[in-house]
């Protein structure tokens, strides 16, 4: 299961999401765009309007309600790309667009009638974003606004995507950008200032303007999806056959798919053989395995396992030691996810705050605390996650990631070991949560990148500790991990 297809409820997709909405979120959105209007001939992008009406009205997450939809209305084949490429290119390049549609009506575009400022998004995304015609581009948008709102907006909708069409997206960007390298960078890559700086301070700092620059780029585009075969029951090589897809280049679990289509529907998939799983996070669970224990290591602890992609490696690979893996999650729904998804391997599942939960003290020989995080490293999966995402989001955050590697800690034996790990790259959730956990405690950083040798540029800038992937260095999400030992 890869953290993409994570029904969000914890802190990492989307912000402040209140509970009640997971339900909805989950689902087709209703209301008065809703299955009551009368149908244009163009399912793919009504279906893409529709998405973005919820995500702006619901704050729901793209990447659920899409899917959603497509099942419900029976959209499949070229419709269901078209409208996967649309929907979720204009979430990812919101501002980008905003910006543009800003500069080609007289007024502030948040003032508009929500239909309009959606059908605006998808037709600005379409003329400066694909290969779409512009006529066919903006006669889309025409009719899309004249089914949902009437004829009265079609007069305005086409006049300003005729000024949007007037410009490239290279052109645009030369006219907006702002004037400094990181602006312009963030701009042309369609992020937010703050992401990019974030990103920049990751990678060692604003100097390093070309790696920034791939790394923006490898961040706006759709993610390759990845499997991974459960050990001890198929081979990647096997499953590499089976699906046509080809072996990741370094999990020795992992296949890349080459194929479009829902890989949910695969036959190891829906066999449980194997789970749809980022390459990143697999590696942060193999991880998780290398440290080398003095004695017994049978008794593993996943602190935040929901919704358990990660329990799913580490209970097949306990399982192959002769061991149990104790499971836990704060959330009951993601709770039951990792109860699934572990069904008949040596896992227990507990549900309950790591921090409190009655777990035996100083006795595990590993423990994974998977942090909830910003998920800044897995943007995109989550179309909309990076013009939701506020800076403010990672204070909130880190204290919790300190206090849950802490209990991590409190749980391990002596000389086991703990794997701290988050989706994001964010230097104050990854190495700063660990050097300072490490000197309240005790405890020894592990030289990390050395447990991973078969990936090539992992370490951090200026010797922090950890291993940090990127999705324009090795194809996976933005993983971070760090491994400790008990002293
Ligand atoms: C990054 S996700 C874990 C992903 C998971 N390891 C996987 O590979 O599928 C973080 C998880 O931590 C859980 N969580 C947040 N706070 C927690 C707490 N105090 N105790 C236990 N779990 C918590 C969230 O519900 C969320 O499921």
């Amino acid at each position: 299961m890869t953290d993409s297809s994570v029904p969000p409820g914890g802190h990492r997709s989307g912000r402040g999401p209140r509970k009640r909405d997971d339900k909805r979120r989950s689902g087709p959105p209703r209301g008065r765009q809703g299955p009551n209007r009368p149908p244009t001939g163009d399912p793919a992008r009504e279906a893409a309007l529709d998405t973005l009406r919820a995500v702006r009205e619901d704050a729901a997450y793209a990447n659920l309600v899409l899917p959603a939809l497509l099942r419900e209305r029976r959209i499949s084949g070229r419709d269901a790309a078209l409208a996967t490429e649309l929907a979720y290119g204009a979430c990812r390049a919101q501002g980008l667009l905003d910006a543009v549609l800003g500069a080609c009506v007289d007024r502030p575009i948040d003032g508009l009638d929500g239909v309009v400022l959606d059908t605006l998004r998808l037709g600005a995304q379409q003329l400066l974003r694909t290969r779409i015609p512009p006529h066919a581009a903006v006669g889309a948008a025409v009719e899309l606004v004249r089914a949902r709102a009437g004829s009265r907006p079609t007069g305005f909708v086409n006049a300003v995507l005729r000024k949007v069409a007037e410009h490239t997206e290279a052109a645009w960007v030369e006219r907006l950008a702002p004037s400094d390298d990181l602006g312009r960078l963030a701009f042309t890559h369609a992020h937010p200032r703050w992401i990019a700086e974030v990103f920049a301070r990751a990678l060692g700092g604003e100097e390093e303007l070309t790696e920034l620059s791939a790394a923006l780029a490898a961040d706006d585009a759709r993610p390759a999806v990845h499997l991974a075969a459960r050990p001890g029951e198929i081979s990647a090589e096997e499953l590499a056959a089976i699906t046509g897809g080809e072996e990741s280049p370094y999990s020795p679990y992992g296949v890349l798919l080459t194929e479009g289509g829902d890989p949910g529907e695969l036959a190891p998939v829906r066999e449980g053989l194997a789970v749809v799983q980022d390459e990143g996070s697999q590696l942060v669970a193999l991880l998780a395995t290398r440290a080398p224990v003095d004695g017994e290591d049978t008794r593993w602890l996943d602190l935040c396992a929901g919704p358990g992609g990660k329990a799913v490696m580490l209970g097949a690979l306990v399982a192959i030691e002769g061991g149990t893996l104790d499971a836990v999650d704060r959330a009951p729904h993601r709770a039951r996810l990792v109860e699934q998804a572990t069904e008949g391997l040596p896992v227990r599942v507990h549900t309950g705050d790591a921090r409190e939960l009655a777990l035996p003290e100083a006795a595990y020989d590993r423990v994974l605390v998977d942090a909830p995080c910003t998920g800044l490293g897995a943007l995109r999966r989550r179309p909309e996650a990076r013009w939701r995402r506020l800076p403010d989001d990672v204070t909130e955050l880190t204290a919790l990631q300190r206090e849950l590697l802490r209990a991590g800690l409190e749980r391990t034996r002596p000389g086991g070991v703990v794997t701290y790990a988050t989706c994001s790259p964010h230097p104050d959730e990854t190495a700063a949560v660990v050097t300072a956990v490490a000197a309240e405690t005790g405890a020894e950083v592990l030289d990390t990148p050395a447990l991973l040798p078969e990936v090539p540029d992992t370490g951090l800038p200026d010797g922090a500790p950890g291993i940090q992937l990127w999705p324009h260095r090795h194809g996976t999400d933005a993983m971070y991990a760090a491994v400790l030992r008990k002293r």
